[in-house]
């Protein structure tokens, strides 16, 4: 692979970053991921064998229930579970290099250098009684020790301009901010170092429909101009169909799909993606919508062969003792079901 050095003249050598080029392949390749909890209850295995790529500039729509394990991939992803979880095996390869292999500094450098996470509820966490420039500075500072004041504060404001607000937001306290513009400062934390990948867990959950709007526009006008890979992980199909490239689908513990948002809502493939499809509603569906049957399982409890077959309307005999491998249909979409065995 080449690499070629991206410099920005406005910035101190330490601001400069290699970024993978030439081999045109993925900037994020994760792969067979693994995430137990080991409670008092047993062991729950919150992600399983889970294997995704994301190129530059793409953006993945991640859903699934509550519980599914979403959140979960985002900390592992991030070095941050947390006891009584443990990462347990797989990597996590951004522009080149495996996160799972540096060492405990070199991997807190690679946060929001290499890997941003803007965390569920990330607005209701800005400190009440700092101002959002220090708590912005405070995050540059730790990674740019050598940057000067004056040029850590320009970068600051001009992160805060990238995600529509004026740069007097420098000066004020989380509590003089509306909900949007608060998350709005949290995305401006994030992309303050350029981050190959950006993960933003639920960043409209609690804000009015024409803000949460307002807030995945933002996200998508800053992912634009740094060339980012985004994860986008929510619960709202509809509102990420608007703004992603691709969607992957959670179960248990799984990614049961991975599609391109077309194919997702035209041709969904999973039994599981199908039923989370058909419940939404849209101008041409006037009947009574199809809620999914059942309850997601308990991830100590798992059904076996495929966790999905109590509740799935295709099941075949062998669902409910054989557990189903991830498969790669023509076209490039990935699949976990038996539907597909022998197309791969
Ligand atoms: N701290 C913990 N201790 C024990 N088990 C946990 C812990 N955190 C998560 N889990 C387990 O991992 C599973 C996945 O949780 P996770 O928060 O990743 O789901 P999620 O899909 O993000 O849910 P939500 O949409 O509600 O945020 C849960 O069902 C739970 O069984």
């Amino acid at each position: 692979m080449n690499t070629i050095l991206v410099q920005d003249p406005a910035r101190p050598v330490e601001a400069v970053r290699l970024r993978a080029v030439g081999d045109g392949g993925p900037i994020l390749r994760v792969n067979n991921l693994e995430v137990t909890y080991y409670t008092d209850s047993g062991r729950a295995k919150a992600l399983d064998d889970v294997s995704f790529t994301l190129n530059s500039g793409e953006k993945l729509g991640m859903v699934g229930e509550s519980g599914s394990g979403k959140s979960t991939l985002a900390l592992a992803m991030m070095r941050m579970i947390k006891a009584p979880g443990r990462i347990e095996g797989g990597s996590v390869v951004v522009g080149g290099g495996d996160l799972m292999t540096l060492d405990a500094e070199s991997m807190r450098k690679a946060r929001l250098s290499r890997i941003a996470y803007i965390p569920q509820g990330a607005m209701n966490s800005l400190n009440p009684v700092t101002r959002i420039g220090a708590q912005m500075v405070d995050a540059v500072k730790s990674h740019l020790p050598r940057e000067g004041r004056a040029a850590i504060e320009a970068r600051c404001k001009r992160a805060l301009q990238s995600v529509d607000l004026d740069p007097g937001v420098y000066r004020m306290y989380a509590h003089e901010l509306s909900g949007g513009m608060k998350q709005r400062v949290c995305i401006a934390i994030g992309i303050l170092l350029d981050p190959h990948v950006i993960i933003a867990d639920e960043p409209t959950s609690a804000l009015d429909v024409v803000t949460q709007r307002q807030v995945m526009e933002t996200i998508d006008n800053v992912q634009k101009a740094i060339n980012a890979a985004v994860i986008l992980i929510g619960h709202d199909m509809g509102l990420m169909a608007q703004f992603v490239d691709k969607v992957a689908v959670m179960y248990a513990g799984r990614l049961v799909e991975v599609s391109t948002v077309r194919e997702m809502f035209t041709d969904p493939k999973h039994p599981y993606s199908q039923a989370l499809i058909s419940s939404l509603p849209s101008l041409g569906n006037k009947g009574v919508f199809q809620g999914i049957p059942g309850l997601a399982p308990s991830l100590l409890r798992l059904p076996s062969g495929c966790a999905f077959h109590p509740r799935c309307a295709s099941a075949m005999p062998h669902c409910t003792t054989i557990r189903p491998e991830p498969q790669v249909l023509p076209g490039g979409r990935r699949v976990t079901c038996h539907l597909y065995d022998g197309e791969a």
